[in-house]
């Protein structure tokens, strides 16, 4: 048996190497593959023959000239071929016909990965170690036959011998391709963890099978969309485009509409087409020019929805914050930001000084803006549905005087969530306490699902909240702050506990433990986590919210996990 390895380093000169391999694709071979005859070695290099002894090699006639990174090519007789005009180390000596040609690896790579996908008899096994960039194939003689059969039929959880993908990670794929079939089949489908469980197993199933070159260039294209949205949401040009049924504009009267070159729209509307952000169209047949109309996403984008605020709001802490991140870091220490001033944020603000809400306030659009996006969080997070709410309906029938204080309950949409979904709990019991510019605004809403609900200014970071009610609720506040300034909150919380029975519910992501986490936190969770960095705060695991509550003089009592979500909540007492 011979190994074959596909590698950017030199192939070493221990391995079994033939030469005069003869490998053929079936007449209908996967597009690109249909002139490689031949994979044999010389001089310690692997070279890749074609049927006709035609080289591969791109002619100034051509298209343009190709990169290393492997770019699309065809050549003078219209075959496609992948291939890198200049060598460097990372680049494999290929012979093409008579011709020598430098090939990168990762196009070997694809080369190998579409001949995996044919029908290979006799055992031929050719397999991608995408993630290094090699591919190996074992062959079970040296004269083998390619066939185009399809591999139909061939889908056996342990033996796949034409897999393209290593035996060690077929399991892991076939798993996740498993939990995508059964949620979208299943009755549950309807459910929004099932398709939350497809969405993010179809998420990791992509980013296995994908090459490392596409894993990046997709980073690049996510920041180009990033920038086009800021753009279009800048010139309010999501909010220019008609909205109605069937409506679209054309991209000229878009471009005057926000004051701008048609050139330079359509430009930065491309960007939002290609991802579907938009929708572009040759308009009606009565009026065939190039058009755009909104999609369900850019719906979302239309100012004054939560998701434009959200946009803007991550933009800052994200997008904007990356700017500065390394000289922020170089200056203050590789370490945790202690907050809650001199937080990364804040430095770009050029107040390092302040506190991320101290500044939020002076800015009335950011407030705003944040307010809003905050009612993004709670529909994307469950609110109720995971407290034991009994002992608080309990406590409301016994005519409790003050049953819930939401600490830092912004404009009272959570409230406003358990009013309605426990109809038992009275208004009157409920009290909201936030900054005093946050109690305001609330307050001159005048919500009529909120009439009745008691406002009180306070400062969590100095200030205990009124004293003596049953449940104290914090949610998505701890984690918007350092262990420090997080023990500081909880210590000033319990000063209010003054009754027996008095709760603190945290309400917020809980991240597993990182000494016994056996697989990596899934995208969505380690993100929110990253942007809270910038504004000195942390998503926390079960521990690490036993170490600050400890520290403030309380212990956990009970955690309520959400069924679909890393959400929970968990319930403090007095130590
Ligand atoms: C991330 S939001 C959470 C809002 C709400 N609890 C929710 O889950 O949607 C943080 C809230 O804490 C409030 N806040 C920030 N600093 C505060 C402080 N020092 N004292 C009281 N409230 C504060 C903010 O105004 C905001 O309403």
């Amino acid at each position: 048996m011979a190994t074959y390895l596909v590698t950017d380093r030199a192939v070493p000169d221990h391995m079994e190497l033939t030469t005069g391999l003869t490998l053929r694709s079936s007449p209908d071979a996967v597009e690109g593959l249909e002139t490689v005859q031949g994979i044999s070695t010389s001089n310690n290099h692997l070279v890749i023959g074609t049927v006709d002894g035609r080289s591969v090699t791109p002619s100034p006639e051509a298209s343009p000239v190709p990169n290393a990174n492997g770019d699309d090519k065809r050549d003078t007789h219209g075959t496609r071929a992948r291939v890198a005009t200049h060598s460097t180390t990372k680049d494999m000596s290929v012979a093409t016909g008579p011709k020598v040609e430098h090939i990168h690896a990762n196009i070997l790579t694809e080369i190998a990965h579409r001949f995996s996908q044919l029908e290979l008899r006799r055992g031929l096994d050719f397999s991608v170690v995408d993630n290094e960039r090699r591919c190996t194939a074992d062959l079970a003689t040296t004269n083998m036959e390619l066939n185009g059969n399809n591999a139909k039929g061939n889908s056996s959880r342990t033996s796949s011998p034409n897999s393209a993908f290593p035996a060690s990670d077929q399991n892991r794929l076939l798993r996740l391709a498993e939990v995508i079939t059964l949620n979208i089949s299943s009755q549950a489908a309807a459910d929004d963890g099932a398709r939350i469980k497809v969405a993010t197993a179809a998420l990791e199933l992509a980013a296995a099978v994908r090459t490392p070159t596409d894993t990046v260039m997709d980073w690049f294209a996510t920041m180009s969309v990033i920038s086009s949205v800021r753009l279009f949401l800048h010139w309010g040009a999501f909010d220019m485009i008609p909205s109605g049924e069937g409506e679209s504009i054309t991209y000229a009267e878009l471009a005057e509409r926000v004051n701008a070159d048609e050139g330079l729209v359509v430009r930065v509307a491309s960007m939002l087409t290609s991802c579907h952000v938009l929708a572009h169209h040759l308009g009606s047949r009565d009026r065939p020019v190039p058009c755009l109309s909104h999609t369900p996403t850019s719906l979302l984008l239309f100012s004054g929805q939560p998701m434009a605020a959200m946009f803007s709001l991550m933009y800052t802490n994200v997008a904007h914050v990356s700017t500065i991140l390394p000289t922020y870091f170089d200056l203050y220490g590789r370490t945790e930001p202690l907050g809650p001033a001199h937080i990364p944020t804040s430095y770009l603000a050029g107040h390092p000084e302040e506190d991320y809400f101290s500044l939020l306030k002076k800015d009335e659009t950011a407030l705003r803006d944040f307010n809003l996006a905050m009612r993004i969080s709670s529909r994307r997070v469950p609110v109720t549905g995971m407290y034991d709410m009994s002992s608080v309906l309990q406590a409301a029938r016994d005519g409790r005087e003050t049953v819930w204080v939401d600490i830092g309950g912004g404009d009272g949409h959570t409230v406003k969530e358990f009013l309605t979904a426990y109809p038992g709990l009275r208004s009157e019991q409920c009290v909201v306490q936030d900054l005093d510019e946050v109690v305001v605004a609330a307050r001159e809403q005048h919500d009529p699902e909120l009439r009745g609900v008691r406002w009180m200014k306070m400062d969590f970071l100095h200030d205990a909240p009124l004293k003596g009610a049953l449940v104290y609720y914090l949610r998505h506040i701890l984690r918007d702050y350092s262990d420090p300034v997080a023990t500081t909150i909880l210590s000033n919380v319990a000063r209010a506990l003054t009754h027996p029975d008095s709760r603190v519910l945290i309400s917020e992501q809980l991240n597993p433990d990182m000494a016994s986490m056996p697989d990596p936190l899934p995208l969505y969770a380690a993100f929110k986590d990253f942007s809270m960095l910038s504004i000195g705060g942390k998503e926390r695991s079960l521990q690490q919210f036993e170490k600050v509550a400890d520290a403030a003089g309380l212990k956990v009592s009970a955690v309520f996990r959400d069924r679909t979500t890393p959400h929970a909540v968990i319930e403090l007492a007095l130590k």
